[in-house]
């Protein structure tokens, strides 16, 4: 199957970031963008000022409002958008197609997680979840960058992951799609978090201890929805949960900072805040750990913290009152 031509849909930091890497690795890319002004400014400034500034984009990218047919489709809306991103397209667009999903977050209402809504929409496409630590500004500037690409078949995988390689992007291939796909869901809640944690000037041992048992809260999740915990110690594993809850350019990090400095979720999305996928994909999380019975503690904490239900004093105190336990 020849893997030249790129289609993106979505036109946000992200989106625009895969583009730039996908034309780095050699493919020809169309942007697909749902603003005619943010077309014009692609396709002759060759930027997308509002999500990636002053950044120069590659002269094989180009955008249009348009989804055409390409080998591979990219999918990089949020992720409470991807059904609706999904539903605006031609099947036929999707049909036997390799489709990468790189949104992190699960759906609310439905739980679902991104590849759940692909085959949900597109039964006929073939899915591929991409995460890992890379933050959109990072991969568009070409500074090296490593992520997961995870399918179901490992060659196609393998030539999946070349097609997208480029000097100074390099994905991993793996097998375990739902392992990465909650990775990269739950690493936003626990950024959320860790930004929380260091607002609230907790101190950097509260963090890393906070870092460590999300990674084992983690892990249970990820055994419980059939994907292996073994792919938590990779990229999109420990390197993007490291990523995020320690740095300031994630806006998971930044919107928990200024919940643990006291401000609720409506004063900080009133503020501007940009996109926190955390937000929305804790309940969900919250609910799915319920669901499968798995103790997920700091899950539910931040759950209580983002309903207004308890505050971060509260929810500390709680999590070091439970009972002494062996570490797991
Ligand atoms: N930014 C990053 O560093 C990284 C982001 N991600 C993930 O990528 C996903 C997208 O994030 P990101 O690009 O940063 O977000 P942004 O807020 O930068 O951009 C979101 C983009 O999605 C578009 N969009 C929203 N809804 C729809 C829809 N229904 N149909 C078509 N397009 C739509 C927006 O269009 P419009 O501009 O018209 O509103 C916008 O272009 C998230 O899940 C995030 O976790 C993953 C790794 C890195
Ligand atoms: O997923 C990311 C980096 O790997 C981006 O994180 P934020 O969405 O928190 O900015």
């Amino acid at each position: 199957m020849s893997l030249d031509s790129v289609l993106v849909i979505g036109g946000g930091a992200w989106g625009t970031a895969l583009a730039q890497a996908a034309a780095m690795a050699g493919r020809t890319v169309r942007l697909v963008v749902r603003d005619a002004s943010q077309v014009d400014e692609i396709n002759t400034s060759h930027t997308n000022q509002r999500y990636l500034g002053e950044q120069i984009l590659h002269q094989a990218v180009s955008a249009s409002m348009q989804a055409t047919p390409a080998d591979i489709i990219i999918l990089a809306v949020p992720a409470q958008s991807s059904r609706a991103a999904l539903g605006a397209l031609n099947p036929a667009l999707l049909a036997h197609r390799p489709v990468v999903l790189s949104a992190k977050g699960l759906e609310t209402g439905t739980l679902d997680r991104q590849s759940e809504i692909l085959l949900d929409m597109a039964p006929d496409a073939i899915p591929y979840v991409l995460s890992g630590p890379s933050f959109a500004a990072d991969v568009a500037a070409g500074r090296p960058t490593a992520v997961t690409l995870a399918g179901d078949d490992a060659d196609q995988t393998s030539a999946l992951a070349a097609a997208l390689a480029g000097p100074s992007f390099r994905p991993y291939a793996s097998d375990d799609r739902i392992g990465v796909e909650i990775a990269g869901a739950l690493k936003n809640v626990y950024a959320l978090a860790c930004g929380a944690v260091d607002g609230a000037g907790l101190g950097a041992s509260a963090r890393s201890a906070l870092i460590a048992r999300a990674y084992a809260e983690m892990a249970r999740m990820v055994k419980a929805m059939g994907g292996s915990a073994t792919t938590l110690t990779g990229l999109a594993g420990l390197g993007d949960l490291t990523l995020t809850c320690t740095s300031v350019q994630s806006r998971n990090y930044q919107f928990g900072m200024a919940l643990g400095r006291g401000q609720t979720v409506a004063q900080i999305i009133a503020s501007g805040a940009k996109l926190a996928e955390g937000v929305a994909t804790t309940p969900v999380a919250d609910a799915l750990a319920k669901s499968l019975d798995v103790d997920a503690p700091l899950i539910a904490a931040m759950h209580a913290v983002l309903s207004g239900d308890a505050n971060i004093a509260t929810v500390v105190a709680g999590l070091m009152a439970r009972p002494l336990k062996r570490e797991d």
